[in-house]
C-alpha cells in the first residue's frame, strides 16, 4: 500500500488559482513516480470566500485543515475587497487567523539565487556571480501583528492608530532554536536581526538569542540592525546564511531578498507549527496587476509544495526532484514574463507552460 497525506489546498485570489494549477500538475507527476497518494480537497480562502460564503475564512475550510496533514495555500487579497473593513478583508480575515489557529510559528523563506538566473538579479553582477542562497526564518505569531492591544481609537486630530510590540522569551526562544538548528545542517552562521537601539523587545530578543546560541557551540552567531540589514542584503548578500528576525522586519526583509532572486515569483515559503504540520505559499501575494492573464511565474508554489513533501511528509528525494526540475528547467532557458530579458537561449513560457516543462522532468 502506497502512503496517503491529506492535502487542504486553498488557491485563494488573483494570480492563487493560476499557480496553484501548475503546482497540482506537479503532485500528480510525484504520485506516479515515488507511488505516494496526495488525497486533495479543495476550499474557499479570502476574497473568493467573501464572494461565496460571507467570510474570508469560513469554518468549513479551517475544518478541512484540521482534518489535513497540511495546507497547500496560493495567495489572498486584492483591490475588490480593499473597502471592507480592516478585520473582514481577506489578509487580516483569513492569513493572519489561520496563522494563529494552527500554532504555524514558525516561517521559513528561504532566497535562492540560481546560477542561471543570476542576469536577473537586481544587483550587480559580480554580487551574485555562481548564485547563492540565504534562509530567512521568521517568527509569524507573535510580535506586533498580534499582540494586544491594537486598534483606532478617538475622533478628529486626537484619532489615534495604534498597534503593540511584545515577545516573550518563549517565544523567542523557540524560533531561535529553529534558526540554529537550520544553520547546523547549513553555513553555520545565523545573523539576528532587531533594533536593539531603540526597542526593548529587540534587547529581550538578543539577549535570549545569545543564550540559545551556548546549546550551538559549532553555529557562529551574530547580530545586525534591522536598517542595516536592508542594506547589507542589497550590498554583498554572499555575507548571510540564516536570517533570524522577529515577524515584521522578517515580512519585510523576505521581501527584499526575494527580490534579489530576480523576482518575487520565484520564492516559496513554509510555515510550521510545532510537529509536522504546516502551511506552504509563495512568499508573494496576489498580484493583481497580472492576475488573469496567465503569465505570473508558478515557481514560488511550485516550490512552497517541494518544502511541503520535505517538512510536512518526509518525502526529501520527491522534494529534491521537484527542486532539481526547477533548476533544470532555469538551466535550459525556460522563462515566465518576470524573469525574462530577453537574450539569446531564452524561451519565453506562460504559467502553464512553465508548469509542463518543470513536470516533464520530475
Ligand atoms: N500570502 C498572501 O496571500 C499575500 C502576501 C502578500 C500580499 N498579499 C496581498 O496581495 C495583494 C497584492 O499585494 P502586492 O501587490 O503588494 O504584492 P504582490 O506580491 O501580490 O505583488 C508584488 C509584485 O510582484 C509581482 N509578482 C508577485 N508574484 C508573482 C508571480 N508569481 N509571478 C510574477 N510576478 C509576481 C506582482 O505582479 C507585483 O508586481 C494585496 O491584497 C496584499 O495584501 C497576500
Ligand atoms: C498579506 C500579509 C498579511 C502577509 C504578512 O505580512 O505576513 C504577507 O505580506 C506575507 O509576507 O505573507
Ligand atoms: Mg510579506
Amino acid at each position: 500500500m502506497s502512503q496517503e497525506f491529506k492535502i487542504a489546498v486553498l488557491p485563494g485570489d488573483g494570480i492563487g488559482p493560476e499557480v496553484m494549477a501548475e503546482a497540482m500538475k506537479v503532485l500528480d507527476r510525484v504520485e506516479e513516480k515515488f507511488s505516494v497518494r496526495f488525497a486533495r480537497t479543495t476550499a474557499h480562502v479570502g476574497g473568493i470566500a467573501i464572494d461565496r460564503e460571507g467570510k474570508a475564512l469560513p469554518d468549513t475550510t479551517v475544518e478541512l485543515c484540521r482534518q489535513s496533514d497540511a495546507i497547500l495555500f496560493g495567495s489572498v487579497g486584492g483591490p475588490k475587497w480593499e473597502s471592507l473593513p480592516p478585520d473582514e478583508q481577506p489578509e487580516r480575515g483569513a492569513l493572519l487567523p489561520l496563522r494563529k489557529i494552527f500554532g504555524l510559528f514558525c516561517n521559513l523563506r528561504p532566497a535562492i539565487v540560481f546560477p542561471a538566473l543570476t542576469g536577473n538579479s537586481s544587483l550587480k553582477p559580480e554580487v551574485v556571480e555562481g548564485g547563492f542562497d540565504l534562509l530567512v526564518v521568521r517568527e509569524l505569531t507573535g510580535g506586533i501583528y498580534f499582540a494586544q492591544p491594537k486598534g483606532i481609537e478617538g475622533t478628529g486630530p486626537e484619532r489615534t492608530g495604534f498597534d503593540t510590540m511584545k515577545y516573550s522569551e518563549a517565544e523567542v526562544e523557540r524560533i531561535a532554536r529553529v534558526a540554529f538548528e537550520a544553520a547546523g545542517k547549513r553555513r553555520k552562521k545565523v545573523c539576528s536581526i532587531d533594533k536593539a537601539n531603540v526597542l526593548s523587545t529587540s534587547v529581550l530578543w538578543r539577549e535570549v538569542v545569545e543564550r540559545v546560541a551556548k546549546d550551538y557551540p559549532d553555529v557562529e552567531l551574530s547580530h545586525m540592525y534591522v536598517d542595516n540589514a536592508a542594506m547589507q542584503l542589497c550590498r554583498w548578500p554572499k555575507q548571510f546564511d540564516v536570517m533570524l528576525c522577529g515577524n515584521m522586519f522578517g515580512d519585510i526583509l523576505s521581501d527584499e531578498a526575494a527580490m534579489l532572486t530576480g523576482s518575487l515569483g520565484m520564492l516559496p515559503s513554509a510555515s510550521l507549527a510545532e510537529g509536522s504540520f504546516g502551511l506552504y505559499e509563495p512568499s508573494g501575494g496576489s498580484a493583481p496587476d497580472i492576475a488573469g492573464q496567465g503569465i505570473a511565474n508558478p515557481i514560488a508554489q511550485i516550490l512552497s509544495a517541494a518544502m511541503m513533501l520535505k517538512y510536512s511528509f518526509g518525502l526529501a528525494e520527491a522534494a529534491q526532484a521537484v527542486e532539481k526540475a526547477v533548476e533544470a528547467v532555469l538551466n535550459e532557458g525556460y522563462r515566465t514574463a518576470d524573469i525574462y530579458q530577453g537574450q539569446p537561449g531564452e524561451i519565453k513560457v506562460d504559467t502553464a507552460g512553465m508548469g509542463d516543462a518543470i513536470v516533464a522532468r520530475i
